[in-house]
């Protein structure tokens, strides 16, 4: 693919094509394909952004265009042939810049050139029929359930699992929430420089900035990409969602502590840490993977921040490096099924199982426990998580707390939200991602 393409947007088409192939038979994450494609072959801003609503709307709404598709296919075919009809109807349906002859003669094209003349004939028909006919209606669907599930475009498992943790409505908003695009957020280096002056900076270079009312250093960028901004460039800020914000409030840090946070790259919540404790004091930063690790350092380093001390270590054996009660403050930002992240990465809606969310209790409530073990008495530990799944958070923390009675769920978690012991955020409550926050003080 070239930067200035000049055939159309074919090219578009086949590699929105490819990533969803990859996607669905490598489980490759989209988000990391999207990213590396576009990187690759230097795709210019628009086609970039064709690209990116191609292949996240296509996800997004995978179950809809199968349902509709049902009626007009006969037999086996392809896999191939399968993402091309969904990439093509999710264009006729919902993206109503494309004029429809283009979508369809574009993916004729892409028919010939990947298989043959039967296949190409094929998908000219089943998408001429469905521009004549229409497609039928998700009233059809009697189930109210099942509707959501196909309207949405989530597995019936994960529409009854929420249902019977939050209701009918408010599992129905989430639904449709996760089907929207979510806004930009970034997180101001507090350490270095002020809101204002970030602010300021964003501005010059183009782009629109709203301030959050729940935290203060959080800013919304409606337009325009922040990790290519000045402000970026010189450690002004941090690309965080404004959920990812709040344990870091949780933890109520002052300067001169010791913290440690278990699960930490690539270090989002390290870094807001040490900016909240003015870079003084010491943070241990562990995560399980090398790789992931260097991305800890170099994002310290990129914001200026010298109190970071990343290791690569299990946090589950946290207690054959560190002394019994020796932290002040611990992080448990866990390994989790990432329920609260389906705007960001759609495909983790049909890859994740009930079963990943019972193993990912286990792992959570080992990691807790070896936590407790090194927290001081007074000292607060912070669990949290980006999913919105109760095999999680909610049964995760009662246990906890039944197997340590001296773990006592705190009376308020911080001052910006000041609810008790613990908050589950879905995503339409402040448009920010699906999110837990435990915090518990050791008697
Ligand atoms: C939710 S992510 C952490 C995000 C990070 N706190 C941040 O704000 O940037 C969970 C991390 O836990 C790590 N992890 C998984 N199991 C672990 C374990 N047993 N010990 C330490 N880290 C682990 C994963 O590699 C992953 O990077």
């Amino acid at each position: 693919m070239s930067k200035n393409s000049t055939r159309g947007n074919g090219n578009v088409r086949e590699a929105a094509l490819s990533i969803l192939m990859a996607v669905e038979k490598n489980q490759a994450y989209s988000n990391l394909l999207l990213h590396n494609t576009i990187e690759k072959h230097g795709i210019n801003p628009k086609d970039r952004s064709l690209l990116t609503e191609i292949t996240y709307g296509t996800l997004q709404h995978k179950m809809t265009l199968d349902y509709y598709l049902k009626p007009f296919l006969r037999g086996k075919i392809e896999d191939w042939v399968k993402q091309l009809l969904r990439i093509s109807l999710y264009q006729l349906l919902y993206l109503s810049r494309v004029p429809a002859h283009a979508v369809v003669n574009e993916a004729v094209e892409i028919a010939k050139r990947r298989g043959h003349k039967g296949i190409s004939s094929m998908v000219n028909g089943v998408l001429r029929s469905i521009q004549r006919q229409g497609v039928r209606s998700l009233d059809d669907i009697a189930d109210p359930i099942e509707r959501l599930a196909i309207e949405t475009s989530h597995p019936l498992w994960m529409i009854k699992d929420w249902i019977k943790e939050y209701g009918f409505e408010k599992t129905r908003e989430m639904a449709f929430e996760n089907n929207r695009a979510p806004v930009q957020t970034v997180r101001v280096n507090t350490f270095k420089t002020t809101i204002e002056s970030v602010v300021e900076k964003l501005e010059e270079d183009g782009l629109k900035v709203e301030r959050s009312e729940t935290v203060p250093e959080c800013l919304y960028v409606t337009n325009g990409q922040a990790v290519r901004t000045t402000a970026f460039k010189e450690g002004l800020i941090t690309i965080q969602d404004e959920s990812s914000m709040f344990p870091a409030h949780a933890l109520k840090v002052e300067p001169g502590m010791r913290v440690l946070d278990m699960c930490a790259a690539p270090g989002g919540k390290s870094t807001h840490i040490a900016e909240k404790m003015e870079n003084k004091g010491e943070i241990i930063s562990l995560d399980l993977h090398e790789h992931k690790v260097k991305l800890i350092r170099e994002n310290a380093e990129r914001l200026g921040l010298s109190i970071i001390q990343a290791e690569t270590a299990d946090g589950r054996k946290a207690g054959e490096q560190f002394k019994t009660e020796s932290f002040d403050r611990i992080l448990v930002d866990a390994p989790c099924s990432g329920l609260g992240v389906i705007r960001r990465k759609p495909d983790i809606k049909y890859t994740k199982t009930e079963q990943d969310a019972k193993s990912l209790q286990k792992i959570q409530l080992d990691l807790l426990d070896e936590a407790y073990t090194l927290l001081k008495p007074g000292g607060i530990l912070v669990y949290s998580t980006c999913t919105v799944e109760p095999t999680e958070n909610r049964e995760v923390s009662s246990q906890f707390m039944e197997k340590h009675p001296d773990m006592q769920a705190v009376d308020e978690l911080s001052p910006l939200f000041p609810q008790k012991g613990m908050i589950q955020v879905l995503p339409q409550d402040f448009g920010s991602d699906g999110f837990f926050v435990a915090a518990f003080e050791k008697q």
